[in-house]
């Protein structure tokens, strides 16, 4: 058959509400994405909640979920949900590697590292207390937190409430037998999570914070969040390092034989840091001291490469991608973003495998990101990145293309409406190079989104008479879901991210995979 060539563009974090306050994807000047929508058949579908494996319908998406329902196109039970369940059988506790994390502190310490939020994008609050509780009762007696703390997936200066909420916890856990404190913490975007590489040096600071203990001392780390607010005014997620000490001492360094704990759920931030507590030959930057610790993750972070080695639940076993499924069929396919988003349509959109299927057909290509805050590039690189795809769909070298646009996330999340207009301005000029692009080459192209974020930049206001505070977080709105330039009709129907991988196979003239869900064509 003659096959036109298919590109598929995810733009990230951009949803559709009527909502008006704070709605930059609204409010901004997309004439093309306007006219898509206009022109050409579209729909909006789920990006959230069990439409995409998560726990409920009050929890938004993220990229993670979003990208592995568009690459597979099933809805696996995500990690959030499937350690919420772990952690109700109690199976969590029957694991080797708890055993070995439990049996291994005794007389050392336990130390728990991750983001403490229930923002349930990386991690949950509930689960670190759920294993702090059992460490205790199993006989634990020191316990040490690190924690990151958030601001992206929750309003952005709430780590007060999590701290407070987790001090509780450990004040009324602590008594003659049990020691627990936080040791060390700060902002996510500042230390340990960075993610595909994009800035080691963030990872390096996390270390001198939480293993070595090497950073500015408080006395607690409400005093630290407090000081740091006064002098930089910024969101948690933005708070520098901080190390809890007592007379000048660090109240816990990570030391040999201690056992420790990434409780965040999630992998892209999580296999830095890893890899850093368990390479015994690592180059990244100079660890200073390498402890011999036991090390898990809350889940295996990467399936091809075994990231971490240890990890206390079953992460979903993702198979039949549609990755996997072109190259079965002999289709070349070409992915492109730029670092902030490059595992996304890769390793993400693969079911969190960082490898490819088969070398010859597939090609990914990555645009290195800016390393500054994103509200003072909100363009980021959108045009290099649609200058290395339209040559590739020039070159006529590939069957299927996939694209992300990190602009509407990204910028999103820095929470300034502004810039966030012009990362939305941006991803439209994009398509239009697209749109022409794929008329010259007679491409169909699909136009969708990961999860909503661009599109709620304010936080609801408790009383109409409040000042509109910044939301820097994703959304639960559905995204919109596009086709031009192929002679289809769209079903009506109930739909999310996981009919995408059917329907696009069906543009390619493919049969549907079984065990997929449906595509959106309506039957001809
Ligand atoms: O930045 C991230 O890690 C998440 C938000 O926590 O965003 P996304 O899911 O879009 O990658
Ligand atoms: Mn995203
Ligand atoms: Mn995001």
């Amino acid at each position: 058959m003659n096959r036109k060539p298919l590109v598929l563009v995810v733009m990230d974090g951009v949803g559709l509400t009527d909502k008006d306050n704070g709605n930059a994807v609204k409010h901004a000047y997309t004439p093309n994405l306007d006219a898509l929508m206009a022109t050409c058949p579209n729909t909006k579908i789920k990006a959230h909640g069990t439409a995409v494996g998560l726990p409920s319908d009050a929890d938004m998406g993220n990229s993670e979920v979003g990208h592995n329902a568009l690459g597979c196109g099933q809805i696996y039970s995500q990690g959030a949900k499937l350690v919420n369940e772990s952690i109700e059988t109690g199976a969590i506790y029957t694991s080797d590697t708890w055993k070995e994390l439990i049996a291994n502190a005794k007389g050392h310490t336990l130390h728990f590292l991750g983001l403490l939020s229930d923002g349930n994008v990386h991690s949950h609050i509930k689960h670190l207390e759920a294993m702090i509780r059992e460490a205790k009762k199993e006989g634990v007696e020191r316990v040490r937190l690190h924690v990151l703390l958030d601001g992206r997936d929750v309003p952005e200066t709430s780590a007060l409430i999590y701290v407070e909420e987790i001090e509780n916890l450990l004040a009324e856990l602590s008594d003659s037998t049990f020691d627990a404190k936080i040791a060390s913490g700060g902002g996510r975007m500042v230390i340990t999570m960075d993610r595909y590489e994009a800035n080691w040096n963030m990872v390096e600071k996390g270390w001198h914070i939480h293993v070595l203990g090497e950073g500015r001392q408080f006395a607690s780390t409400k005093e630290a969040i407090e000081t740091y607010r006064n002098e930089l005014h910024c969101s948690d997620q933005d708070l520098p390092g901080f190390v809890i000490a007592e007379n000048g001492q660090p109240l816990g360094t990570i030391e040999d034989g201690d056992s420790v704990i990434l409780f965040n759920f999630r992998g892209d931030r999580a296999i830095e840091i890893s890899k850093a507590f368990e390479m015994a030959n690592f180059d990244a930057f100079d660890r200073v001291r390498f402890p011999k610790v036991v090390y898990a993750g809350m889940l295996q972070y990467d399936g091809d490469l075994h990231i971490p080695e240890k990890f206390l639940v079953t992460p979903p076993h993702i198979t039949n991608t549609l990755s996997e499924y072109l190259v079965k069929k002999g289709i070349r396919s070409y992915a492109i973003s730029e670092t902030q988003k490059f595992g996304h349509v890769t390793y993400f959109w693969n079911g969190n495998r960082s490898e490819k299927f088969d070398e010859k057909l597939e090609t990914w290509v990555e645009i290195p990101s800016d390393v500054v805050p994103f509200e003072q590039r909100p363009w980021m690189k959108g045009a290099e990145i649609s200058d290395e795809l339209i040559k590739a769909i020039e070159s006529g070298d590939y069957d299927f293309y996939r694209v992300n646009y990190p602009n509407g996330d990204m910028v999103g999340h820095t929470g300034n409406y502004e810039a966030t207009i012009i990362g939305m301005e941006t991803v439209d000029l994009c398509l239009k190079r697209l749109m022409d692009a794929c008329d010259k080459a007679g491409a169909i192209m699909i136009v969708t989104a990961d999860h909503g974020n661009a599109d709620e930049m304010e936080e609801k206001k408790k009383n109409p008479e409040d000042k509109a505070k910044p939301k820097t977080s994703h959304t639960l709105n559905p995204v919109p879901f596009i086709i031009r330039g192929a002679d289809i009709e769209l079903k009506d129907g109930d739909f999310g991210l996981s009919n995408v991988a059917a329907t696009a196979v069906e543009l390619m003239g493919l049969e549907v995979p079984e065990g997929w869900n449906e595509s959106m064509l309506a039957k001809k």
